[in-house]
C-alpha cells in the first residue's frame, strides 16, 4: 500500500484527492492537515466520506508527513516550497497541485506569483505532471509540479498539432478562450464566488494576464521545441465544476492537407483518459464531471484555414485532483487508471 499524506486536506482539491484515494486499491491516506481543522475527523467535516475515510486533520506537521511515501501538497501557491526539500532528504516523493514547480524560470515565477521562489535548486528536477506529455520522465521522478486546470486542457488540445516541431499551424497566433467554473477559485470566502454574485452571470477575468498564460507557453514550447504565442483569456462561468476550451490556430500551407480527425485520434487513441469525439461534435462539460477524461472535438470550418478545437475537462479531477492521482500511479508502478475509473456523473 502506497502511504499518502495530503496537506491542505480542508480544500477543493484536498477533500477530491480523499474521494479518488478512498476508491484506490493501492494507497491509503495516513495524515490529511489542516491548520484550521485539526482534530475534527475529516468524516464529520465531510460526510460523504463517511465509512470511507477514518483520519482526522492534523497541523501540517513534517514528523506525520515523513512517515508517507508521497505527500501531495493541496495548498495555495508558496506552501509546498517550504516544505518539498525536507521531505525530499526523508526519502518521500512530493506532488504539488499549487504552481511551486511549474514554472522552469525562478523569475518569472516571482513575477507572476508575487513571491520569491525559496527553492530554485530543486526547480531543474521537478517534472511537469502532464502524463500525456511527460509519462516516462514522470516515471522517474521524486518531484512533481502539476500542470494548472487550464493549462491541461489547452496543451491537451494543441498536443497532436505541435508536437515534434510540426508547422501545421501558425504557433505564434493561437488563442485560447476558456471558461471555469467556480470550483476553481479555491473554498475559501470571496465575494466573487458567492452564489449571488456568480450564479446567473459570465465574465471574462485576467484579460490583462493570467499566471496560466506563462505556463501554458512554457508547456507547449517545449511541445513543439521552439517558441509558442498564445493569447488566453478565462472566464467565470456559473458552474461549479468544469473547464470548457475553445482554441483556435491559423493552418499554415503545410497543414492544409492534413486531416485533422484522423490526427488526434491516432495521437490518443492509448490515452486513458483523453477521448476524442467523432467529427462535428462539441464535448460538453457534464460529460466528464467527476472524471479524470478529457474529452477533445477538432472542427475545421468549411475546410478552410481555421482550426477550432474544443476540450472539457472536470477541473477538480483531470484539471487537478485526478491528473495527480494519475501521477502517483505512474511514479508508484501502479495501473494507469486505478483508482480513477469512474463513470461521469449526469445530471
Ligand atoms: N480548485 C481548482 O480547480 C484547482 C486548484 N489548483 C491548485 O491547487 C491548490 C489548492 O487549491 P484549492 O483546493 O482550490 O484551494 P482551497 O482554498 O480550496 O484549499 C486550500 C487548502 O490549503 C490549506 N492551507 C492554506 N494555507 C496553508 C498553509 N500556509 N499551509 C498549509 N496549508 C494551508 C487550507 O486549509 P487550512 O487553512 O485549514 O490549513 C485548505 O485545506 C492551489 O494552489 C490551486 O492553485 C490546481 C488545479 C485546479
Ligand atoms: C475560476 C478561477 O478562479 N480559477 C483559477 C485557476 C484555478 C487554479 O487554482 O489555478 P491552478 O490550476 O494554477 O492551480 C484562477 O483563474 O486563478
Amino acid at each position: 500500500m502506497i502511504k499518502v499524506g495530503i496537506v491542505g486536506g480542508t480544500g477543493y482539491t484536498g477533500v477530491e484527492l480523499l474521494r479518488l484515494l478512498a476508491n484506490h486499491p493501492g494507497a491509503e491516506v495516513v495524515a490529511v492537515t489542516s491548520r484550521k481543522e485539526a482534530g475534527m475527523k475529516v468524516a464529520e467535516m465531510f460526510p460523504s466520506l463517511r465509512g470511507r475515510v477514518d483520519v482526522a486533520f492534523t497541523t501540517p506537521d513534517e514528523s506525520d508527513l515523513k512517515q508517507c511515501d508521497v505527500v501531495f501538497f493541496a495548498t495555495p501557491h508558496g506552501v509546498a516550497m517550504a516544505q518539498a526539500r525536507e521531505l525530499l532528504q526523508a526519502g518521500v516523493k512530493v506532488i504539488d497541485l499549487a504552481a511551486d514547480f511549474r514554472l522552469k524560470d525562478p523569475e518569472l515565477f516571482a513575477q507572476w506569483y508575487a513571491m520569491e521562489h525559496s527553492c530554485t535548486d530543486l526547480l531543474a528536477e521537478a517534472v511537469y505532471g502532464l502524463p500525456e506529455v511527460n509519462r516516462e520522465a514522470i516515471k522517474a521522478a521524486r518531484l512533481i509540479g502539476m500542470a494548472g486546470c487550464y493549462p491541461t486542457s489547452v496543451q491537451l488540445g494543441l498536443l497532436p498539432l505541435l508536437e515534434g516541431g510540426k508547422q501545421y499551424i501558425d504557433s505564434q497566433t493561437l488563442i485560447a478562450d476558456c471558461k471555469s467554473g467556480v470550483s476553481g477559485a479555491g473554498r475559501k470566502a470571496e465575494v466573487g464566488t458567492l452564489f449571488a454574485e456568480a450564479g446567473d452571470n459570465f465574465k471574462a477575468y485576467g484579460v490583462k494576464g493570467h499566471r496560466h498564460s506563462p505556463e501554458i507557453e512554457q508547456g507547449l514550447s517545449t511541445i513543439h521545441g521552439a517558441p509558442v504565442k498564445l493569447t488566453f483569456v478565462p472566464h467565470l462561468t456559473p458552474m461549479i465544476r468544469g473547464i470548457h476550451s475553445t482554441i483556435y490556430a491559423r493552418i499554415q500551407p503545410a497543414g492544409r492537407d492534413v486531416d485533422y480527425q484522423q490526427l488526434f485520434e491516432q495521437r490518443f487513441a492509448a490515452e486513458p483518459f483523453v477521448d476524442v469525439l467523432p467529427a462535428g461534435s462539441c464535448p460538453e462539460t457534464r460529460s466528464v464531471r467527476g472524471s479524470n477524461t478529457a474529452r477533445i472535438a477538432v472542427h475545421r470550418p468549411d475546410n478552410g484555414d481555421l482550426l477550432i478545437i474544443l476540450v472539457v475537462e472536470d477541473n477538480l479531477v483531470k484539471g487537478a485532483s485526478g491528473q495527480a492521482v494519475q501521477v502517483m500511479n505512474l511514479m508508484f508502478g501502479q495501473p494507469e487508471n486505478a483508482g480513477l475509473d469512474i463513470v461521469p456523473l449526469l445530471p
